[in-house]
C-alpha cells in the first residue's frame, strides 16, 4: 500500500493554478491515486467567455481525466471550484468560501503564476510575489493546515551557474518592491525594470526569486517546502505518455520546427537541455507534500526537480532526435520540410534569418496577394522570431543544480511509493520520451488525426520537389544574369560546355568502337 496515497485520503486540498499545465496533471494524479480524498478546492477565474463550472467541466471531460473517471466516478462531487482572482485583494473570494477554505484546508499546493517572459514587472510581481504573500497570510489562519507546497522554478537563480537547494537573497527586499509599485507610474516601472532584474533575463525569473524570498520571510510556523522544476515538458508515463496542452517551453518550438517555419535557432548544442516531464514534477510534489506534513522538517526544504545532473541530455541530441521524429511522425500541412539547425554564430543566425525565415515568408505573402488572399506569413514569422529570441537565453547556457534534498526524499520512500510516485529521472529514456513528446504535440496540441500521416508524408514529398524546382530555377536565373554581365562567367560557361561536349564525344566514340 502506498503511504503517500493513503496520506491524501480524507484530506481537503487547496490548489492554485489548477487550470494550468502542471495543475491539471497534479489534480489528475491526486484523484487517481487517492480517490478517497475529501475534496480538492481549486481557485479559478472565469476565462475566455467560460464560467468556472464550464472550465471545470471541460477539464474533467478531457482525455487527461479518462482514467480518473474509472477509479473515482464521483470526481465531479470532489472538486470544488471557488471563484478567485489572484490579482485582487483577498483574491476576491466570497466570505463564505473564505470561511470554508480557512477552516477545512489540510494541504496547499500553490502552482498559480504568470510564466510569460515579457510580462510587465507590475503584473509579474502582483501574481508571483504579492499573491504568494496573500496566500501565506491565508495559510497562517488555517488551523488544520499540515503543509504548504510552493512551486517555484529552477531558473529563479539563473544568474548563477551552480545552484544549491537554498534561497538566495535578492538585492532589493520584496516588500520594498511591492510598496514602490503601488505608487510608481507604469512608465517609470518600465524604465527601472532592467536595473531591478539585473543579470536575470526577464521579469518571470526575477519575480519567482522574489516569491521564494517572501515564502522564507513569511513562513512563520507553517510547514513549507519549495519545489523548483526546470523546463517542464510533456508527460513521460502518466496517465499516458506525451500529454501536453500548451505552447510553453519547447512545445511551441517543436510545432514551429515540425511545420517547417523554424529553420534555424541560436543554440549551443553541447549545453544541457534540462527538461523534466510534468508527471515527474507532480510525483515529486505529492511526495514532498506527504514528507513535509508527516516529518515536519525544522526548516523550509527546497527540492530541485531537474534532469541535468542525474540523466543529462544536451540540446544537440534533443534537437537531432526531434528532427528524426518528424520523419516518423510528420505534422500536417507543413509550410516547408522540417529541417532546422542550431548555430552559435550571431552573424550566421542573421544570415539564416534573412534567407530561411524572412525571404520565404515574403515570397509566400506575395503569392497570397497574387491569389487574392490576405498576407499573414511575415507577421507570423516575426512573432515566432520574437518568441525564439526570448527562449534563446535558456538554450545557450548550462546550469548545475544540486539535488541532495530530492535524492534524500527518494531514499525515504518505500519501494511501493518509489514506484507509484516515481521521480527518479535516471530511468528516463530520452529517445523514447522525445518521440512520445513529438507524437503528443501532434495528437493533443495540434489535434491532428493519426490517419492523416500518409497524406502528411505526401505533402512533404511535394514540398521537397517544389524546393528542388525552386532552387534549380533560381540557379539558372542567377547564372543567366551572370553570363550576361561578366566576361569571366562567360569564359567559365564556355569552358564547362566545351568540356562536357568533348567528354560526350569521347564517350560516344569509345562506345562505337567497342560495338
Ligand atoms: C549539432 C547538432 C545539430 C542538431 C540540429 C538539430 C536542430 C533541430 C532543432 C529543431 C527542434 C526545435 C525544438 C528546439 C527545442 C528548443 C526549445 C527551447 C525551449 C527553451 C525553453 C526554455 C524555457 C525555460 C524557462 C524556465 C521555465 C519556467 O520556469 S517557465 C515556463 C516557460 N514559460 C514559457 O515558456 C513562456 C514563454 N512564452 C511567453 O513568454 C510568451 O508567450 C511570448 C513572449 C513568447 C509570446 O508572447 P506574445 O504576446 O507575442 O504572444 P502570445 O499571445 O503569448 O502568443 C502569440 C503567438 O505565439 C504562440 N506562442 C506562444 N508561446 C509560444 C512558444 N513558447 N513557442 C512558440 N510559439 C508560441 C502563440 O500560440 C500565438 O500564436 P498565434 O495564436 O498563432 O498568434
Ligand atoms: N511550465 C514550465 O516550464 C515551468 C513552470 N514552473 C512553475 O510551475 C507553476 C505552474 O506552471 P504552469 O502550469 O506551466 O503554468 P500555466 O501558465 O499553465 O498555469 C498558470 C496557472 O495560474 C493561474 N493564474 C494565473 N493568473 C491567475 C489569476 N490572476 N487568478 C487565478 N489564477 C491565475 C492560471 O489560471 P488561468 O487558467 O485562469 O489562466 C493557471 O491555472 C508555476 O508556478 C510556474 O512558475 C516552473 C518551472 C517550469
Amino acid at each position: 500500500m502506498s503511504m503517500i496515497a493513503a496520506f491524501y485520503g480524507g484530506k481537503s486540498i487547496l490548489i492554485t493554478g489548477a487550470t494550468g499545465f502542471l495543475g491539471k496533471v497534479l489534480m489528475e494524479k491526486l484523484f487517481r491515486t487517492s480517490p478517497d480524498l475529501k475534496v480538492i478546492y481549486i481557485l479559478v477565474r472565469p476565462k475566455a467567455g467560460q464560467t468556472l463550472q464550464q472550465r471545470v467541466f471541460q477539464i474533467l471531460n478531457s482525455k487527461l481525466f479518462e482514467k480518473v473517471k474509472e477509479v473515482c466516478p464521483n470526481v465531479h462531487e470532489k472538486i470544488r471550484a471557488i471563484y478567485a482572482d489572484l490579482n485582487q485583494s483577498d483574491f476576491a473570494i466570497s466570505k463564505e468560501d473564505m470561511q470554508e477554505l480557512l477552516s477545512c484546508t489540510n494541504i496547499i499546493f500553490h502552482c498559480a503564476a504568470t510564466v510569460r517572459f515579457d510580462d510587465s514587472l507590475r503584473h509579474a510581481v502582483q501574481l508571483n510575489v504579492t499573491a504568494t504573500q496573500q496566500l501565506l497570510l491565508m495559510a497562517s489562519q488555517m488551523p488544520k493546515l499540515e503543509a504548504f507546497i510552493h512551486i517555484s522554478t529552477a531558473f529563479s537563480n539563473c544568474n548563477l551557474k551552480h545552484i544549491d537547494e537554498v534561497i538566495y537573497p535578492c538585492p532589493v527586499e520584496p516588500k520594498k518592491i511591492i510598496d514602490s509599485l503601488e505608487w510608481l507610474d507604469d512608465s517609470i516601472i518600465d524604465e527601472i525594470t532592467p536595473k531591478l532584474i539585473g543579470d536575470r533575463p526577464n521579469t518571470y525569473t526575477y519575480t519567482k526569486a522574489l516569491g521564494e524570498m517572501v515564502v522564507q520571510q513569511e513562513s512563520g510556523n507553517l510547514n513549507i517546502a519549495i519545489i523548483r522544476p526546470s523546463i517542464v515538458g510533456a508527460t513521460w508515463q502518466e496517465p499516458f505518455p506525451g500529454w501536453v496542452d500548451n505552447l510553453n517551453g519547447p512545445s511551441g518550438l517543436i510545432i514551429a520546427a515540425g511545420k517547417g517555419f523554424l529553420r534555424s535557432i541560436k543554440a549551443t548544442p553541447m549545453a544541457v537541455a534540462d527538461l523534466i516531464p510534468v508527471d515527474t514534477v507532480v510525483n515529486l510534489t505529492l511526495a514532498v507534500g506527504w514528507y513535509t506534513a508527516v516529518h515536519r522538517p525544522k526548516s523550509t526544504l527546497i527540492y530541485h526537480c531537474t534532469s541535468g545532473n542525474l540523466n543529462p541530455c544536451n540540446w544537440g541530441k534533443m534537437g537531432f532526435t526531434i528532427l528524426a521524429s518528424f520523419e516518423k511522425i510528420p505534422y500536417e500541412r507543413a509550410f516547408r520540410r522540417p529541417n532546422a539547425d542550431f548555430t552559435s554564430n550571431k552573424f550566421m543566425i542573421q544570415y539564416w534569418n534573412a534567407v530561411s525565415h524572412h525571404a520565404p515568408a515574403i515570397i509566400y505573402d506575395f503569392y497570397l496577394r497574387l491569389t487574392g488572399r490576405k498576407p499573414r506569413m511575415t507577421k507570423l514569422m516575426n512573432r515566432l522570431l520574437r518568441t525564439v529570441s526570448m527562449l534563446e537565453y535558456f538554450v545557450n547556457r548550462s546550469w548545475e543544480w544540486s539535488t541532495d534534498n530530492t535524492e534524500m526524499l527518494m531514499s525515504e520512500l518505500s519501494p511501493e511509493d518509489q514506484r507509484v510516485f516515481n521521480f527518479d529521472v535516471r530511468q528516463l529514456n530520452w529517445l523514447e520520451y522525445i518521440e512520445n513528446y513529438v507524437l503528443g504535440v501532434k495528437k493533443y496540441l495540434l489535434k491532428e488525426d493519426m490517419a492523416g500521416i500518409p497524406e502528411a508524408r505526401q505533402h512533404l514529398k511535394r514540398l521537397r520537389n517544389i524546393h528542388y524546382l525552386f532552387n534549380t530555377a533560381l540557379f539558372l536565373i542567377v547564372w543567366r544574369l551572370l553570363i550576361a554581365r561578366s566576361q569571366m562567367a562567360r569564359n567559365v560557361w564556355f569552358f564547362i560546355v566545351s568540356f562536357c561536349y568533348k567528354f560526350l564525344s569521347y564517350f560516344r566514340a569509345s562506345s562505337t568502337l567497342k560495338a
